[in-house]
């Protein structure tokens, strides 16, 4: 039933509700939105989370069941809260449904408050929605001013612990080295400071020491993993005791994992020598690489228990760690940053490094791209500046200075712009997408040389040729067929022989990838997977025969602890070593750094073929050459981000497959936008 109060005060606006909005019973708006879940409007859960707030307090009005499902829609878009000004104001953008959708939403709307006053008058007090400040007793929504956003409580929570911490973290440690002791150290690592242009690396390394937290943004290539180990040296060669500092490695995919690991090796060990001020000892690079840990996942560093949210280490119990650097935090979801800076011990330091412009995680939140709002413009206050040039020996330019009151995180925060690795073609091509220039773009695409190449035709026969034999000018070809013909050559002679041919096999794997924006349809995951592996078996090189044979790759997508594989590790089912005369048995087989790790299939049963995978799951990974589908339709899918992603991922070469052109120029339009409340929680 609609509250009295309600419909008259809907009724007296000016925009009234069409009668039948108005006139529309709970039970009724329930059944709608059970309705537009089977559309594919909404997801079931969305319409369901309405159904229990009508359950736990029957009087709830409609506006509120409405916005918890339209909320809870919003939080399976990536999403942590609603704004419910914005909602109304900039409603294409938060809900952009197909024409049918807004058909039906134009309905209801009506329903919905205009102005922040209206929600707040219709939501404080509901029984099922809390205000922060006022106790916790479970209500599943809380709703938060300045602006009024309402959330699922959950997303609430852990933006609170989130934006707790950083706050902290931000504020200058007190055992953090003088400027004159940062000095000599950052001159011995980077050269002198003097007459030389602003060398962003170096500020980066002394605003990382200063406090708790440093976060190092960058487009690929532009030297994060670099300035990190810049910084761990610093760190070292700042503190009285380096030998007992414990220092871990991290990212959200066991394959960024190992890869952070093998480039801040490769960087320490090329370091110049550095002698400590503090201890007046020269460090000793190669003790320190060997005391370096495996990096691991974030998911194992904090002890993922499958099936729940819980984590073993938490405030409670620790990481033992007082260095941690995180690589690929574009990826880290709001849950899982809360869940690290809940479990790291407060004198820890930690730093970021991650590529602000990337995708972000497919689960709720945006924590790096919050962070790293308004980096271009640098935003320093007078105090940073000040320190700053006493530990660099470089002044920061006058357009790098706050001006308005300087935000603590700016204050830690630095944008690494020079790419190293990548400013031939391809970084040319990123450049121009991330701008979102569709011309230069495309005519990065189809006028450069062999590094690039688009294909508009449509044609999927196209595709499955590409899939199996590259572009022979490419200067990484690509191709599934080559990389297979080498399955028929397993040796025999000798257990080492045949690991060999597994890693040279799965390097091989990892020389080419195809990438796609969607799981479904003909220009997604499943459809393009299913015909390599048809055109494969035509071809003669596997023999696909039940789900697993040898050839198949796969993609693990669920964390499984146990047997030390995670969500979007990828792998080669390939026989194992078999004496002869035994018959060998299928494992898949992963690299993990130097070493390979065999698991038997049969414990294996949440995995996809992967020879092609969403650019979602990319990330982290890179690949020779890349080839980037996009589908023949539009949808909430495509942005700018997925396809700077996919571009970067590119080492060598890259491929657009676009079937329909348009689809090329709307996605390079549209710039991802998620609702957050952690960069206001941060100013409070
Ligand atoms: N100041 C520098 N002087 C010389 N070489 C550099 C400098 N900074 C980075 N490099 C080199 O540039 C390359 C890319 O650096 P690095 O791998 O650190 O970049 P990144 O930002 O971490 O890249 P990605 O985003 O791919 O992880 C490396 O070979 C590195 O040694």
């Amino acid at each position: 039933m609609l509250s009295t109060n309600l419909t008259r005060s809907l009724f007296d606006e000016p925009d009234a509700p069409t009668p039948a909005a108005a006139t529309l019973s709970a039970p009724e708006l329930l059944a709608t939105l059970r309705l537009w879940a089977e559309q594919g409007w909404l997801r079931r859960l969305d319409a369901a989370l309405a159904a229990l707030v009508h359950e736990l307090h029957p009087a709830s009005p409609p506006a509120l069941l409405l916005g918890v499902a339209l909320l809870s829609h919003l939080e399976g878009q990536g999403h942590t809260c609603m704004p419910l000004q914005a909602l109304h104001t900039q409603r294409s953008t938060w809900l952009p449904w197909p024409p049918a959708g807004q058909a039906a939403l134009d309905a209801l709307w009506p329903l919905l408050p205009t102005q922040e006053a209206q929600w707040l008058s219709v939501l404080a007090g509901q029984p099922t929605v809390r205000e922060p400040q006022q106790p916790d007793h479970g209500q599943p929504l809380v709703l938060a001013q300045h602006p009024l956003r309402l959330y699922l409580r959950r997303h609430h929570a852990d933006e609170q612990v989130v934006a707790q911490h950083l706050s902290l973290r931000s504020q200058a440690a007190q055992d953090a080295p003088a400027p004159s002791l940062l000095r000599p150290v950052l001159d011995q690592l980077f050269g002198a400071a003097e007459g030389r242009p602003l060398d962003w690396q170096r500020q980066a390394c002394a605003l990382a020491v200063r406090a708790r937290l440093g976060v190092i943004t960058g487009g690929p290539g532009t030297g994060k993993t670099y300035t990190a180990a810049r910084l761990l040296a610093t760190v070292l060669a700042t503190t009285t005791e380096p030998s007992r500092l414990r220092i871990a490695l991290a990212a959200p995919t066991g394959k960024a994992a190992a890869r952070l690991k093998l480039s801040i090796a490769d960087a320490l060990l090329t370091l110049p020598q550095v002698t400590s001020p503090t201890t007046g000892e020269t460090l000793h690079m190669p003790a320190l690489v060997n005391r370096l840990e495996t990096a691991r996942t974030l998911h194992a560093w904090l002890g993922a228990r499958p099936d729940t949210r819980q984590f073993a280490r938490h405030a409670g119990d620790p990481l033992a760690v007082d260095v941690m650097i995180v690589d690929e935090a574009s990826m880290i979801h709001l849950e899982m940053m809360a869940a690290l800076l809940d479990a790291l011990p407060t004198q820890a330091r930690l730093v970021l490094l991650g590529d602000k412009d990337q995708l972000a995680s497919v689960e709720a939140g945006a924590v790096l791209g919050d962070l790293c709002q308004g980096a271009e413009r640098g935003g320093y206050s007078p105090d940073t500046a000040a320190w700053l040039q006493q530990a660099t020996g470089q002044a920061l330019p006058a357009e790098m200075l706050a001006t308005s009151a300087p935000k603590p995180l700016a204050q830690l925060t630095v944008m690494l712009r020079e790419s190293r690795r990548f400013s031939g073609p391809i970084g040319q091509l990123a450049l121009a997408a991330n701008r979102g220039d569709a011309a230069a773009a495309t005519q990065a695409l189809t006028q450069a040389g062999p590094e690039l190449a688009a294909d508009f035709s449509g044609r999927s026969d196209r595709l499955t040729h590409l899939a199996l034999h590259g572009r022979p000018e490419a200067p990484e070809p690509g191709g599934y067929a080559r990389c297979l013909a080498a399955l028929a050559e397993r040796p025999a002679a000798s257990e080492e022989a045949h690991q060999r041919w597994v890693a040279a096999l799965l390097q091989g794997f990892e020389r080419f990838r195809l990438l796609c924006a969607t799981r479904e349809g003909p220009w997604g995951v499943s459809g393009i997977n299913a015909a390599i592996q048809h055109a494969l078996a035509h071809e003669g090189l596997l023999r696909p025969d039940g789900l697993w044979w040898p050839g198949r790759p796969v993609m693990v997508t669920r964390n499984e602890p146990a047997l030390g594989v995670f969500n979007g590790d990828i792998g080669l089912t390939l026989p194992a070593w078999a004496a002869p005369g035994q018959a060998p048995t299928l494992k898949v087989w992963f690299a993990q750094g130097d070493t390979l790790r065999a698991i038997s299939p049969m414990r294996l049963p949440h995995t996809d073929t992967a020879f092609a995978m969403t650019v979602h799951k990319s990330q982290g990974s890179e690949f020779g050459h890349t080839v980037l589908v996009l589908p023949d339709q539009g949808g909430q899918l495509l942005s700018r981000e997925l396809v700077y992603t996919g571009i970067t991922r590119a080492r060598l070469a890259f491929t657009l497959v676009c079937p329909q052109r348009q689809i090329w120029g709307q996605a390079l339009e549209k710039l991802t936008q998620r609702a957050s409340g952690l960069a206001f929680g941060m100013d409070a």
